[in-house]
């Protein structure tokens, strides 16, 4: 890239004020950074990341030193070499879904395709049967058809149900007719609709014999395979620029009475018999909402890195970071001089920062029970069995629901505590956050999906306490972590921690038991209201969201502490298990986690009454113990999650901690500086580029 401002070559290239800042940092880990990036990826997959990100960084194609300075054309044309690379890549190296999702990782780039791949296909691979696989998903995975996935319309998206879109059965051709009766049900904000797919899953209001079955998914082709022009009754556009994620052409499309055969309805679950136009009942009514599904639990394995890597930029930035000389322990260099402290030692910054490495790794093992249950769930149903589907739901949707607002809260919290230069966009906040931030909206509005995992959790409560033996349940309760609570608030309502001392905090029974106590607690104290006191649902959903944010702690809270605890097959659990530095490290950053998140909700805790004010006091004192135990391992923390810094694309978070020689470097690539402009008021204005 070309740069517009000379820097001048007197100036000494580092910080005046100790050498090598984050070496200093690295020397002072109790533990192998190595053995515990290990641990987070396990042999094979660290294999996997390293061979793919070396094939990603090597190609031109894929470069990011321009990205900041693009504009939104520029972006899109961008990630559609991108793309199409990709795909290259996909083909000569036979990469399988574990390679590709590292790919999809270090590109950081939401792109035109990403839709094809995230929804289409496995809408496809869920809902179709044998022959529609032949049909459409060959071609797809090929990627000789190219698919979205439209289902939110202009007037409705949480409202599923409401969805005005219309596939009425034809008897006479066999046939279905797609059909958008009114503006509001324009399909809006599909990804890769506006410019890039020539396929549609569309979510449509089956309609046969007069009789609406609700929403189900079908397959239509929405432009011509040779011009890409929209196919006839077919209206379609980008919907235009958004907050971020504009390498990404979201799109609208309106049908006029479009004809498709009546094979395109995806018919795993449910058919439309031939003919007669008979509908045929799937196993359970909310089979159609299964892409849905898979992708929220998808969504909750991505927090980790997200997490990790707004970790990794701060923690580092603050480290290399000096701002005052500290009155009270001024910090000395070896030859006796004093310098200015690193804003990492400031508590204020370790309070702020440190929660986020701690959630970061709490995601991490909530992520690989989210997948041993979704596994499980793909397992049983292939026999027919469906059971655990409620139990998917509920924690999918709630744990998507309380992890991406962690997250999205989180980057904020981290940009801000680089204070000015968190601001830039060289500092890699503000394009990632800008293209995260969805995540909070789709797959699900993040306080819509709480309503799902309370009204679980309501509805089990109910069950479990109208049984007029409730023990009937103990059986279930080592598998189903709600029954569980339930029965231990039932047996002992009135609980009470029994901590004396800030470090009684660390025991892991007496911070189960305060989650337990709380969540519990709460969901008794709606079911009353609603059933007794006749509250109406409405008048509850604050209380709503709070159940589901208390249940979706606990399940982080008890997943890290098990995977402290448990001996297990878990490859990466086992190398935690055998090194006692790491499982040190990890029992730290779990405290902190767990005593961090009660003291953020402590009023829940003391309503409940299983905390006593001079106890919320100690466990207070307690985090900030935790902070400074922490303190000398937090950027060995942060290096250990091993986002590369092609990734990362930020001046203030690079391994080397080169912040000030980056930022200068950067801003010199700014194209305003190779412009001239004409300020005077009296000329017209004009712009021109500079001659170097
Ligand atoms: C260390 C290792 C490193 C490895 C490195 C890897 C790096 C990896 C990086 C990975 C990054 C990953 C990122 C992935 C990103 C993927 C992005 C994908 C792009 C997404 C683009 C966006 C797409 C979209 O947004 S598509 C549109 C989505 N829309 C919605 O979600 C709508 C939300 N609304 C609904 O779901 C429903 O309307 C709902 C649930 C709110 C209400 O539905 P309802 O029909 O009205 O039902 P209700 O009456 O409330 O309930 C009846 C009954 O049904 C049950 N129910 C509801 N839904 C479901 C369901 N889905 N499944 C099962 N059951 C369901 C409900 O519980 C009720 O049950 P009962 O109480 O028993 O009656
Ligand atoms: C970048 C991006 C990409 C997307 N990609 C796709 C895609 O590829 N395909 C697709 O189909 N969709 C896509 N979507 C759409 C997305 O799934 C929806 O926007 C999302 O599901 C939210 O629905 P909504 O917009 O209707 O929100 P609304 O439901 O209108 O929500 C607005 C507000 O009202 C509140 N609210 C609504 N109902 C209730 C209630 N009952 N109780 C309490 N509060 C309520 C919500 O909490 C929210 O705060 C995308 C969205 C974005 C931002």
């Amino acid at each position: 890239m070309v740069s517009y401002v000379k820097i001048p070559s007197h100036l000494k290239p580092s910080d005046p004020q100790g050498p090598d800042l984050l070496t200093q940092e690295r020397n002072l880990a109790s533990f192998d950074v190595k053995e515990l990036t290990l641990v987070l990826y396990g042999i094979k997959d660290l294999e996997r990341y390293h061979t793919i990100l070396k094939i990603i960084e090597n190609d031109p194609v894929f470069d990011k030193s321009n990205i900041y300075f693009m504009g939104r054309n520029e972006l899109f044309e961008h990630a559609i070499k991108k793309e199409k690379r990709l795909v290259q890549l996909i083909r000569e190296n036979k990469w399988k879904v574990e390679e590709l999702q590292f790919a999809e990782w270090f590109l950081d780039m939401p792109g035109p395709f990403g839709a094809h791949r995230g929804m289409f296909i496995p809408t496809l691979i869920g809902q179709g049967t044998k022959e529609q696989k032949e049909k459409f998903l060959v071609p797809a995975l090929n990627y000789q058809i190219i698919g979205c996935y439209a289902q939110t319309e202009l007037g409705h998206g949480s409202n599923v149900k409401g969805l005005e879109t219309t596939a009425i059965y034809i008897p006479e051709t066999d046939e279905f007719e797609i059909h958008s009766p009114y503006l509001t049900a324009s399909k809006w904000w599909v990804g890769g609709l506006g410019k890039t797919a020539n396929h549609a899953i569309v979510m449509a209001q089956l309609i046969s014999n007069g009789k609406n079955y609700g929403p189900h998914p079908f397959v239509v082709q929405i432009r011509d395979m040779k011009t890409h022009l929209p196919l006839p009754s077919i209206t379609i556009g980008d919907i235009g620029p958004k907050f971020g994620f504009n390498s990404t052409d979201n799109g609208f499309i309106l049908f006029e009475h479009v004809r498709i055969p009546r094979f395109n309805m995806l018919s795993k679950f449910s058919q439309i018999k031939k003919g007669t136009g008979e509908y045929i009942n799937p196993p359970n009514q909310k089979l159609s909402y299964g892409t849905m599904v898979l992708v929220r639990a998808i969504i909750i394995s991505g927090v980790r890195v997200t997490l990790a890597r707004a970790a990794t930029i701060a923690i580092r930035y603050s480290a290399v970071r000096r701002q005052f000389i500290d009155k009270d322990e001024p910090k000395k260099l070896e030859d006796g001089s004093i310098v200015e402290t690193s804003i990492l030692d400031y508590t204020m910054q370790q309070y702020r920062l440190f929660p986020v490495i701690a959630q970061s790794y709490a995601c991490f093992f909530t992520a690989k029970m989210m997948v041993n249950l979704y596994t499980e769930y793909t397992k049983q149903s292939s026999s027919g069995d469906y059971s655990l589907l409620a139990d998917l739901h509920a924690s999918s949707s709630g744990l998507k629901s309380l992890t991406t607002t962690m997250a999205v809260d989180s980057i904020e919290d981290c940009r801000r505590a680089c204070g000015g230069h968190g601001y830039s966009s060289f500092s890699g906040f503000v394009k990632f956050y800008q293209d995260y931030l969805p995540n909070t909206t789709w797959e699900g509005d993040n306080y819509i999906l709480t309503h799902q995992t309370a009204r679980y959790l309501l509805k089990t409560f109910r069950q479990v306490t109208s049984h007029k033996n409730p023990e009937i349940y103990a059986s279930q309760s080592n598998k189903n972590p709600t029954i569980s609570y339930i029965l231990q608030y039932l047996n002992e309502p009135n609980q009470k921690c029994t901590a004396i001392t800030p470090s009684d905090f660390n025991n892991h029974e007496i911070q189960l038991r305060a989650f337990k106590h709380r969540v519990a607690f709460l969901i008794a104290n709606v079911v009353d209201q609603i059933d007794n006191q006749k509250k109406s649902w409405n008048s509850m959903l604050v209380e709503i969201n709070r159940i589901s944010r208390a249940h979706c702690q606990y399940l982080l809270v008890q997943n890290f502490i098990t995977a402290l605890h448990q001996p297990s097959e878990d490859e990466s659990l086992r190398m935690l298990h055998n090194s006692p530095a790491l499982k040190e490290v990890m029992t730290s950053i779990c405290n902190l986690f767990v005593l961090h998140t009660m003291e953020k909700d402590i009023g829940d805790f003391l309503e409940s009454e299983y905390l006593t004010t001079p106890q919320a006091r100690l466990l207070r004192i307690q985090v900030y113990n935790l902070l400074k135990e922490i303190r000398p391992n937090a950027v060995s923390l942060v290096d250990a999650f091993l986002i590369p810094d092609s990734l990362l694309c930020s001046a203030l978070g690079r391994y080397d901690g080169k912040v000030y020689e980056t930022m200068i470097d950067w801003a010199s690539k700014e194209p305003l500086n190779g412009m001239t402009l004409d300020f005077n008021p009296n000329n017209d204005t004009f712009i021109r580029k500079a001659k170097l």
